[in-house]
Parts: C-alpha cells; sequence; structure tokens
C-alpha cells in the first residue's frame, strides 16, 4: 500500500491514476463484475430510488453493469454534467438507456444538459463517486476539479444530511494509508471496491 504522507497531493494522484490505467482490459472488466457482486444485492442499493452514478474515464472501476441494472429495475439514474457557467460546477442530470452522450471538456462521456432533467444533489438516495485515492476513514481523493466537493459542500455544514448516501467506488489498488484532507473535502459513507467495503458510519 502506499504510503500518503511521504507525497504531495500532485505526486499521489499522478502515482494512483498511472496504477489504475496500467491494469489490463480483463482485469478491469473482472473488477468491475467483483464490484457488480458487492453492490447489486446490498440493501443501500436495493432501497434507493434515485442513484448518481458515472462514466468510467482514465482507468477507473467501471460501473455501467450497475448503471444497466439499476435501470433494468426501474430506478430513476442520473450522471454527472458539467456546466458551462460557472464552470466550477456540475449538476447531476436523469439519464435513459441509449440515450446520447457528448465528450466534455475533459474528453468524459455525458448527457446533452438538460436542465429539466437534473435533480439535486439532496435530493438523491445514493451517490457513487469515483475516486483517484481513499483511506478507510472514509477519506477521498479525487481528479482535483473540486467538482464533488463543491456538490456536497451543504454535508459539511449538515452532518446529519441523511441524503445522498455517498459511496466511493475504487479498485483495491487505489487504497492509501492516510489522506490528509482538507477542509472542503467531504466524508464517504464508504468506500466499495472489487475486494469488499471500507464502511466509516453506514446507519442501515
Ligand atoms: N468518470 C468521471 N466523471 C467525472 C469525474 C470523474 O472524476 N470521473 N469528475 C470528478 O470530479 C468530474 C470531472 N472532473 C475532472 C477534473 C479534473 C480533470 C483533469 O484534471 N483532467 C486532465 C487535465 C486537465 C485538462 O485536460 O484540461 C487530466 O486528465 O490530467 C478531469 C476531470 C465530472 N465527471
Ligand atoms: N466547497 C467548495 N467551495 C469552493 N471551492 C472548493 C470547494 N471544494 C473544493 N473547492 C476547490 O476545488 C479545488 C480542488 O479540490 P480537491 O483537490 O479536493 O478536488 P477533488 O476532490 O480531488 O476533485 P473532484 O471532486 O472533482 O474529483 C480546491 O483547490 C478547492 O479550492
Amino acid at each position: 500500500m502506499i504510503q500518503a504522507e511521504d507525497l504531495s497531493r500532485r505526486d499521489l494522484r499522478r502515482l494512483l491514476r498511472q496504477k489504475r490505467r496500467s491494469l489490463s482490459c480483463s482485469q478491469q472488466h473482472r473488477a468491475a463484475q467483483r464490484l457488480y457482486r458487492q453492490l447489486a444485492q446490498h440493501p443501500l442499493f436495493r432501497r434507493a430510488r434515485h442513484i448518481a452514478l458515472y462514466l468510467a474515464n482514465d482507468g477507473e472501476i467501471d460501473p455501467r453493469i450497475l448503471l444497466q441494472a439499476a435501470q433494468r429495475r426501474g430506478k430513476a439514474t442520473y450522471l454527472p454534467v458539467l456546466k458551462t457557467w460557472p464552470g466550477t460546477r456540475m449538476a447531476f442530470q436523469r439519464v435513459r438507456p441509449g440515450e446520447p452522450m457528448r465528450r466534455n471538456r475533459f474528453c468524459i462521456a455525458e448527457p446533452l444538459s438538460k436542465a429539466a432533467r437534473q435533480r439535486p444533489v439532496w435530493a438523491l438516495d445514493l451517490l457513487l463517486l469515483p475516486l483517484v485515492g481513499f483511506d478507510t476513514q472514509g477519506g477521498r481523493l479525487g481528479m482535483g476539479g473540486g467538482f464533488y466537493d463543491r456538490s456536497l459542500a451543504f454535508r459539511n455544514h449538515r452532518h446529519n444530511a441523511r441524503r445522498p448516501i455517498l459511496l466511493g467506488l475504487a479498485h483495491e489498488c487505489q487504497k492509501v494509508d492516510r489522506l490528509d484532507l482538507e477542509k472542503w473535502d467531504v466524508t464517504l459513507d464508504a468506500t466499495v471496491t472489487d475486494a469488499g467495503w471500507y464502511p466509516l458510519r453506514l446507519a442501515r
């Protein structure tokens, strides 16, 4: 495991992104299947009616089969869409199977922005977050854009906010011993990897 305290946030990001990108196609495929098995029958997933996920990029663990399962089960599914103004914000937009996608400025696929189909983040039941690195105390290191932190800033003022449940999704190799958190960083309720769960304070 990586000893995070010896590295700057920038170097840690670079190292962890390299690690996830270097996984082979078959390793990625196996990891996605294992992640699916960890989550698909879990009460938090089964109970959630409004779920936000992401489209995998840059070696991230791929939640697409969870997205498809959620849609088959009649849940409302959402993906992040970057706003053109202000450029630091994103929204969560409802998507249906087969909907056209475009590439955003980071080359990540996203739905065509339609304000009427966006849902405020506090009205989602479950948010599955991509991440670059995680620790076992709920710490999350993202891509460095601050998009998720900004969307979830309300959580740091209202610690008792129950919605949405925040689950980081990761490859086991993205685990680090400890992340230093900045004041704006939101804490995850749990991180789920291909190998298992790292819960922080899940109310069941
Ligand atoms: N799959 C996925 N979707 C996501 C995120 C994510 O982490 N994963 N995001 C989570 O926040 C948002 C996009 N955030 C991002 C933040 C920074 C960079 C970034 O630094 N990219 C380039 C360098 C900048 C550039 O090309 O202009 C890079 O790859 O180094 C990419 C995405 C919304 N959608
Ligand atoms: N709630 C917030 N309000 C204003 N600025 C914020 C907020 N949260 C984060 N930021 C800004 O975003 C920048 C990036 O933050 P950080 O490195 O924690 O992003 P990240 O969690 O890795 O990225 P992401 O959430 O996009 O995956 C920071 O420089 C910070 O100033």
